[in-house]
């Protein structure tokens, strides 16, 4: 007798999640083209949110749960600002923006999707996890910002969609324009897709075994990743060029591409443990496209925990090829510290 093994593609749930994270990057760009001082808002935790950033996580999580009625969704973003009675014209700016998209949502459905990725789940099983806007400084700026989405099963991504609608579709042919979507399931690869949803071409990482020939890149803001520490690094590796600093999940995208080579990001804030929505996405898109990542002790990140990478410190993705390299140049510039 004959035993077949049923391989679980994710077929559905990667369509559904592009479909979601494509409504999110129209919303998001016609708002990055507008923006005005008002669009910064402050959260209690002082970090920058915007309309975006609601509008964006309403729209991706009615989307979803539209296809997955009974999925947990854990999302940056909560409505609680929103349904405070002075914040009504900012609530109805957010309801006027995401019926440009789906007018099908009435406000208390926006707001309670909004509120559906706030609430808490069992870590250990499937769940999606959802940053609207990663770079919520960047996008305020004018510069680099993703929307991030992942499906993580027994702790790990095994779906991710990165919409980055500032980046280039293809860097060898920029006349193509900007805006991209990368998508990647578990054993299955890394691909881009345009901003509309149509696969364009597979990718992979650059084949740089030489250290000393590979980019790193980091972020923009230094409140974000310690650039001196970076910057040892680099030069324990026998780097020369400056990193390639660029705000949100749009590192893990590049890496993923081979624009650069290794995605470092040790936190000026000691024992600041990062948020899953910050990774999870990107972790999966550079793994399938022939990367590695890990905390800076190694480690495999562990999205089973919560909210968090509560085991996690720091994150560093490569190219594979130079990821024990450069946890060898990290254990050196520790020991000088
Ligand atoms: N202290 C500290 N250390 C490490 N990381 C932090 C810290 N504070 C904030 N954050 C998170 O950084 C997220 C965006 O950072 P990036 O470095 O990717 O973008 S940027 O260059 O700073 O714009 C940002 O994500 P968003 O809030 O979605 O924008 C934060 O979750
Ligand atoms: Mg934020
Ligand atoms: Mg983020
Ligand atoms: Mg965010």
């Amino acid at each position: 007798m004959s035993t077949q093994r049923f391989t679980y593609t994710y077929a559905h749930e990667r369509q559904v999640a592009i479909e979601a994270v494509v409504k999110a990057c129209r919303l998001c760009r016609a708002i990055q083209s507008n923006l005005t001082a008002e669009h910064k808002i402050s959260k209690a935790d002082t970090s920058p949110v915007t309309v975006a950033d609601f509008g964006s996580q309403a729209l991706i999580v009615s989307h979803l749960l539209r296809a997955f009625l009974q999925d947990a969704i854990v999302g940056e973003e909560s409505a609680t600002l929103l349904r405070q009675p002075e914040q009504a014209s900012l609530k109805a700016h957010v309801v006027n923006l995401v019926n440009r998209i789906d007018p099908h949502l009435n406000e208390t459905e926006m707001l309670d999707a909004i509120d559906y990725g706030a609430q808490t789940c069992d870590f250990t099983q499937r769940y999606w996890t959802l940053d609207p806007i990663d770079g919520t400084k960047g996008f305020l700026r004018g510069d680099q910002y993703a929307v991030a989405l992942a499906l993580i099963e027994h702790g790990e991504p095994v779906v991710g969609v990165l919409g980055c609608p500032n980046l280039l579709l293809n860097p060898a042919q920029p006349e193509q324009g900007q805006g991209c979507l990368l998508t990647a399931v578990k054993g299955q690869g890394a691909a881009i897709y345009t901003l509309e949803g149509t696969r364009t071409h597979s990718i992979s990482v650059a084949p740089v075994s030489e250290p000393s020939q590979a980019r790193f890149c980091d972020s923009v803001e230094a409140a974000h990743a310690s650039h001196a520490e970076h910057a040892k690094i680099a030069e324990l590796l026998g780097i020369t060029t400056p990193s390639y600093r660029i705000d949100s999940q749009c590192k893990y995208a590049i890496v993923a591409r081979g624009e650069a080579s290794i995605y470092l990001r040790i936190s000026p804030t000691p024992n600041y443990r990062s948020w899953i929505w910050d990774h999870a996405a990107g972790t999966i898109v550079v793994q399938e496209a022939g990367g590695k990542v890990t905390d800076m002790d190694g480690y495999p990140l562990d999205f089973s925990l919560g909210r968090k990478l509560f085991k996690n410190s720091g994150v560093i993705a490569t190219n594979g090829l130079l990821h024990e390299i450069v946890l060898g140049a990290i254990r050196q510039m520790i020991k000088r510290r």
